[in-house]
């Protein structure tokens, strides 16, 4: 090998360990600001595929090897949908919600507590981590009552109530056993199942669940991965930061739809209730957790008090 060759190789090699230690530099910072501070990552079901559930386990384990105390709320509508079509069992969303009779209910909680709680569970032992698996059934984690929806009828402009079956929204949290497996040193990931007063099971919204776990927990971050960038303006621009009223505006002037509504809403109502922020993310890129996290630029959409 010629010397100039040796010595561009050793250039290059140097550029690499300093930009490395740059970003290693640039993490201290939020590692300390985040020390023992409660995270709520909500991790839905169009996330779940094999390279970024194996990337979010690592961000997890990283997280709480740094001094984060994440706490996981697992969706799964994709898988909960895939099961139903296998056994011709009919489902239907209202307002983003799915209509859930007894039937429906079964195969909500095998998928999402008998499969991909475990799954996930699984994930991030295997990337050296110690995860439990919980739904709001234990230990009255999620106490839960039937969600009452109104629907305006079009023709007659009146008000009637629509029945969604086992869909629940919650109403006591009981986050005591969360302290316990974090004292211990435990990551736990929740299923978004609730319970009733009188024992029975209600199907929630996932974002649902990670808002008021995030809001009992007050905790430091609530972070709601999704698939798309961020919250995105009138000409798809992505927004970086949003306080309360301008989320509002945006959802009263039509530039916040569809799926975005709930997440915004629960983003409000959990800062309302007393977490620093909410943080809207794209799932789809690598180790977004920790870019978010542990970088200048942070990530997605930031929602803040003021
Ligand atoms: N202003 C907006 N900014 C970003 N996404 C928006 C906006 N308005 C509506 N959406 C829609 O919301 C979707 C996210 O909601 P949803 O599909 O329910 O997410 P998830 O399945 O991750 O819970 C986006 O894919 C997008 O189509
Ligand atoms: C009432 C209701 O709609 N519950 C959801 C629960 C799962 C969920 O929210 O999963 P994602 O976050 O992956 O969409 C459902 O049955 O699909």
């Amino acid at each position: 090998m010629a010397f100039s060759d040796d010595l561009g190789g050793n250039l290059r090699s140097l550029a690499r360990w300093r930009s490395t230690a740059r970003v290693l530099v640039e993490a201290l910072p939020f590692i300390l600001k985040y020390d023992q501070k409660v995270v709520v990552v909500k991790f839905g079901g169009n996330a779940m595929d094999e390279n970024s559930s194996h990337d979010f386990s690592q961000d997890i384990v990283l997280m709480k090897q740094t001094g984060i105390e994440p706490v996981v709320v697992h969706g799964g509508g994709p898988q909960i949908g895939a099961m139903l079509k296998k056994l011709e069992i009919p489902s239907q969303f209202i307002d983003g919600l799915r209509v859930t009779d007894e039937a429906t209910m079964d195969v909500v909680e095998m998928v999402l507590i008998g499969s991909i709680n475990k799954h996930i569970v699984t994930g991030i032992n295997r990337a050296g981590g110690h995860a439990v698996g919980l739904s709001g059934t234990d230990s009255n984690l999620v106490v839960a009552k039937k969600l009452e929806r109104m629907k305006v009828d079009p023709e007659t402009h009146e008000s009637k109530p629509i029945d969604l079956g086992f869909v629940g929204e919650p109403d006591v949290v009981n986050p005591e056993v969360l302290r316990t497996f974090i004292k211990s040193d435990l990551v736990p990931v929740i299923a978004p199942v609730g319970v009733g007063r009188q024992g029975e099971s209600y199907n929630i919204n996932a974002d649902t669940v990670a808002g008021a776990v995030a809001g009992a927990m007050r905790a430091e971050r609530l972070i709601l991965l999704t698939d798309v960038e961020g919250v995105l303006d009138k000409d798809g621009k992505l927004i970086p930061r949003l306080t309360l009223s301008e989320a509002r505006t945006l959802i009263a002037d039509g530039t916040i739809k569809g799926g975005m509504i709930p997440k915004i809403e629960t983003a409000i109502e959990a800062v309302e209730s007393g977490v620093k922020a909410a943080v809207i993310l794209d799932g789809r890129i690598p180790h977004v957790l920790l870019l978010e996290l542990f970088t200048e630029h942070g990530a997605g959409t930031l929602i803040t008090a003021e």
